[in-house]
């Protein structure tokens, strides 16, 4: 089928990536002029695990191609995505900018049937702003579904290739039913392509994130009071995980979620239900206690060193905002080094893909290091913002050999609490 895809950041380029290997022409669309050219020279603008693999595969069979232009795209693809970003808004709604901008470009263009697929995460009615949109300007018949999109980053290739479930939402029959013979190669093992309205769609995608967020954002609490009463989170997640019920993932408590989607996603839905008078109060909590959550290293931090960090140095090992990925959209590492900087402290960084984007970010407000180890050198204190699996089995005596001394702040829990108080002199992490 011919597909164009509008968009390729994280998700539009997995999309159009992922499409292109069973066999779709695929045209990806980017304003973005400098990571378009990327794209056509062969480069891939993100990390993402075996994305590079299958990208070069497509762009030699000429099945994937990138262009600026709209008018292509549209004139392209029969299937149109929109991959654009829903990002939060100031009063914390999603701000749908680029989806009704593009929106009206297209009622401006089109000039034959298409199916425009909203793979963006957008607030329920979104679907039928896009259609106002785009019929506002056109006469030509033209369908709009909502298809949520539930990719991980980090595991989006597989999550693509593989997913558990597809919504797709539509009124129309005949939309639909171009939807399912583009999803069909995906869902061989049987795994459900679930159609609804499009309404529900929309719904159904704030809702898991909602529900994830919530998940994370409940089992922080319980790290807490763990630390108030003397328990060990470790011990109650896997006690309470291995109920089916309540189930094993989602359940590591740490120095709170972010990432481009749970933070605003939640927000996003809490604003939602304001708007139409429902006050979500668990949403509320949920806000309140990551923002919270993140700030929960910082006063030990600090009291370690008397409340003054100049002439400290601390190294940092993890700046993405979760592993296997570069995306660095709300870490937690980003707050803590700044509390950090305010304090006077020096900063060496390390993290196997991220750093570029930090470096862009901060500049020379901190140093960064060309692997785990140098990042220690002379460090007063190692802290530990993200689970990277490098990290998990240092190689302890070549870490205090490096270190003024061996002092960690560990935001992810990532060490068994009887062998590290073995290996340092000091260890402080989440619930234990
Ligand atoms: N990142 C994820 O893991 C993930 C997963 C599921 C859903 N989502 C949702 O998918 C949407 C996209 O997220 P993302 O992380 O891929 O965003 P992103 O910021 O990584 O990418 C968005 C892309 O759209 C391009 N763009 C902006 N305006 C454009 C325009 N007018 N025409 C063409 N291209 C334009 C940007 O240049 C950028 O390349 C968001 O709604 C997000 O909430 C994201
Ligand atoms: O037990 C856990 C699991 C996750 N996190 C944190 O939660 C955040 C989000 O993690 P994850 O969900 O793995 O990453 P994302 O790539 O942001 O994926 C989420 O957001 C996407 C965008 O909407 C959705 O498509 C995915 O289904 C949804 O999992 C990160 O900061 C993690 O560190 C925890 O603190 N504890």
């Amino acid at each position: 089928m011919k597909v164009s895809v509008i968009g390729t950041g994280y998700v539009g380029l997995v999309t159009g990536t992922c499409l292109a290997e069973t066999g779709n022409e695929v045209l990806c669309v980017d304003i973005d002029e400098v990571k378009v050219e990327k794209m056509q020279n062969g480069v891939v603008p993100i990390y993402e695990p075996h994305l590079d693999v299958l990208f070069e595969r497509n762009i030699k069979a000429k099945r994937l191609k990138f262009t600026t232009s709209l008018e292509e795209g549209l004139e392209h693809g029969e299937i149109i995505f929109l991959a654009l970003p829903t990002p939060e808004d100031e009063d914390g709604s999603a701000d749908l900018k680029y989806i009704l901008g593009v929106a009206d470009d297209i009622g401006k263009l089109i000039k034959d049937y298409k199916v425009i697929v909203d793979k963006s995460t957008v607030p329920v009615g979104t679907s039928e702003k896009v259609k106002a949109a785009i019929s506002k300007n056109t006469d030509v018949e033209f369908d709009v579904v909502s298809n949520p999109e539930f990719l991980r980053e980090g595991f989006a290739v597989d999550d693509f290739l593989k997913p558990e479930r597809i919504v797709v939402g539509s009124d129309s029959k005949k939309a639909l039913s171009i939807m399912e013979k583009l999803y069909k190669p995906y869902v061989r093992s049987g795994n459900p392509i679930i159609t609804m309205d499009e309404k529900s769609a929309e719904l159904t995608k704030y809702a898991a994130n909602s529900f994830l967020a919530t998940k994370i954002t409940f089992m922080n609490e319980i790290a807490n009071f763990c630390e108030k009463v003397g328990a060990d989170v470790d011990k109650v997640r896997i006690g309470m995980g291995t109920d089916s019920r309540i189930g094993k993932r989602f359940l590591f408590p740490g120095i709170g979620y972010g990432g481009s989607c749970f933070p605003k996603d939640v927000k996003a839905l809490h604003k939602s239900g304001k708007d139409n008078n429902y006050d979500f109060k668990i949403l509320d909590s949920v806000i309140e206690v990551n923002s919270k959550q993140k700030t929960i290293l910082m006063p030990r931090i600090a009291s370690y060193f008397n409340n003054d960090l100049r002439g400290k140095k601390i190294a940092v090992w993890g700046l993405a905002f979760k592993p296997e990925t570069d995306d660095i959209r709300e870490a937690p590492s980003l707050y803590m080094i700044d509390e950090m900087l305010k304090l006077g402290a020096s900063i060496t960084a390390f993290d196997p893909e991220a750093m570029p984007n930090v470096q862009r970010k901060l500049g020379s407000k901190i140093s960064f290091a060309n692997d785990m180890y140098s990042a220690l050198e002379d460090a007063d204190a190692l802290l530990i913002c993200t689970e990277w699996s490098i990290f998990r089995t240092p190689n302890f005596e070549k870490m205090r050999g490096k270190m003024k001394s061996s002092v960690i702040f560990d935001g992810r829990n990532l060490y068994d609490l009887e062998e590290i108080n073995n290996e340092v002199q000091f260890y402080s992490s989440i619930g234990r």
